[in-house]
Formats: C-alpha cells, structure tokens, sequence
C-alpha cells in the first residue's frame, strides 16, 4: 500500500539526529525532574508527559495492567459493522474523492480495502500481553540488558489514518529468563497496527512488557516519519519523531538512559 522505510534513509536520520540525541540526552541528565525524565520526547517539547495521564504516581515499580486490552470498549466491538457496510463506506470514499466506484479499475477495491485493513488494522485483535508469557529461564543466570533495535513498523495516524512508519527500539533488564526476541517485535506490531499516536504506542509497549516481564527496567523508543505531516498539510518530508518511555532503573538512572541511547545509536555515528 505504501513504500517500506528505506532503512539507510532512516540510519542517516538516525545520525542526523545524533546532535539533538546529545543535547536530549544532557537535559535528562541535569535538566529534568524525574517526573519529566520518564517521559520525553525529543524535540518535542509541548508532548512530554503526554502519556501519563491517569497513571499513579511512582507505579513504575509497581507493574501496572496495560490498558491496551481495553482500548476497545465490548459496545464498540459488539456494534461493528458488517463487511458489507465497510465496503459501502470504500465507495461512499471513492466517490467523495472525485472517482466513479463502478468503473472496472475500482469494482473489486472496496473488498480489497477491507481486507487490506484486516491486516493493517489486526493489532486490535493481537493479545500482546500473551506474546510475552513465555519466558526462558536456562540463559546462565543472564541479566544484563537485552536491547533489540532498528525493528521496523508500519502504523496509521488517529488523527488522519495516515501511515506513519520507522524503526522500534527496546531494551529490558530481565530478571527471571527471558523472552523470545521475535516477541518483542510481535509486541510492537500488536500496537503499530491500530490507529494511533506515536506517544500512545510508545507507551503501550512499556506498559506491556513492564506488567508482564516485570523487568529490572525498560526503555523504548520510537523514530519514524508521519506521512501526515509529509504528503499533506505543512507538507514536510524527512522530519523525524523521536519518542521515549523510561522504566525502572531506566527511569531512575540517567546513565542508564544515556547506555540505552548509545547501545541504540551504536555503530550508526
Ligand atoms: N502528538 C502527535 N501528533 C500527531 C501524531 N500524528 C499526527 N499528529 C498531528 O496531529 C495534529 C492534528 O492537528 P489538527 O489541527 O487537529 O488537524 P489538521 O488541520 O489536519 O492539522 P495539520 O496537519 O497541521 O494540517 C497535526 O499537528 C499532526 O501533525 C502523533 O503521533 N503524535
Ligand atoms: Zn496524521
């Protein structure tokens, strides 16, 4: 539907950004309160702490229930449209685009929308906190960072169900085995593949693998291109989002943070 992230591209960001990393980096280390540590995003300034509404004060420790599973209310699931209607609702679009449904090129896209958001949309049917119930413990007692980085993800934009899309990176301190590393990169696609803000899925993902692995720590973090803001409106291309959730020792160490931000820029300079 849309061209994959051109991964150099985004590496060449990635050290682009590499400055902004730094200056980010000396105000989480003497700039900001632990409040304001937990949650940054980099240049970004009137989004920090757009994720902690309603969460208590201190619960990094405490391992809190993800909300993800309940994003969508049993009334909104129960009340979901038939295929059919979404269908209909792909011609009432195309129509409103200016084109004619009925024309040989369109006839079969409807069906192929709607199975189209089957997929792009699948995330509201993922249990991300089953991905990570399986945990290996036989790992020598290992219980330094696991940090996996540069995974790619495609997801929509709540405000415009426009794609946005870049690269995850996640490190964790596990503390009893740990888990399949391909699950990480499931836990990431249960949430890309909703429509979303880049703050929210940021946040969901710490929120899971916090409550279920119980880590020592977690970090992640998000860069990716909204093509929102590339394809249309202020019609920038190539800028670069980057947002962050710090946890645990994450949150309470800066030079964890500033380990987590070198591991995950690490050969890229
Ligand atoms: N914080 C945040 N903003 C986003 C994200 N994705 C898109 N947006 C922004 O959502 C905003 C929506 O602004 P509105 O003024 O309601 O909508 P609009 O008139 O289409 O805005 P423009 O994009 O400026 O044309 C825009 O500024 C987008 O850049 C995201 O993941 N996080
Ligand atoms: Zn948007």
């Amino acid at each position: 539907m849309y061209a994959k992230p051109d991964s150099t591209t985004m590496k060449a960001r990635v050290a682009k950004a590499g400055d902004a990393m730094d200056a980010a980096l000396k105000s989480l280390s003497y700039g900001m309160s632990n409040d304001e540590r937990r949650t940054s995003a980099v240049g970004l300034d009137g989004m920090r702490g757009a994720n902690d509404a309603g969460r208590p004060e201190g619960s990094a420790n405490i391992a809190p229930l993800p909300e993800s599973a309940q994003r969508v209310p049993n009334e909104v699931a129960l009340g979901r449209p038939s295929r059919q209607e979404a269908e209909a609702a792909v011609r009432t679009l195309l129509r409103w685009a200016g084109d004619d449904p009925t024309r040989e090129g369109l006839i079969d896209t409807p069906a192929r929308v709607v199975k189209a958001y089957e997929q792009i949309f699948g995330g509201y049917k993922a249990d991300a906190d089953a991905l990570l119930e399986r945990v290996f413990e036989e790992v020598e007692g290992y219980s330094d960072v696991v940090l996996v980085r540069d995974i790619p993800f495609y997801s929509h934009c709540e405000h415009h169900m426009v794609p946005f899309m870049g690269l995850a990176h996640i490190a964790y301190y596990p503390i009893k085995g740990v888990v399949g590393l391909s699950k990480l990169a499931r836990v990431v696609d249960a949430f890309a593949r909703r429509l979303q803000t880049q703050e929210t899925m940021t946040a969901q993902i710490a929120d899971t693998i916090e409550s279920i692995l119980q880590p020592r720590g977690c970090a992640v973090m998000i860069e990716a291109e909204h093509l929102c803001m590339a394809m249309r409106g202020v019609q920038k291309a190539g800028v670069s989002t980057i947002t962050t959730q710090f946890r645990g020792v994450y949150k309470d160490d800066p030079s964890e943070q500033v380990r987590f931000l070198t591991l995950v820029r690490g050969g890229k300079a």
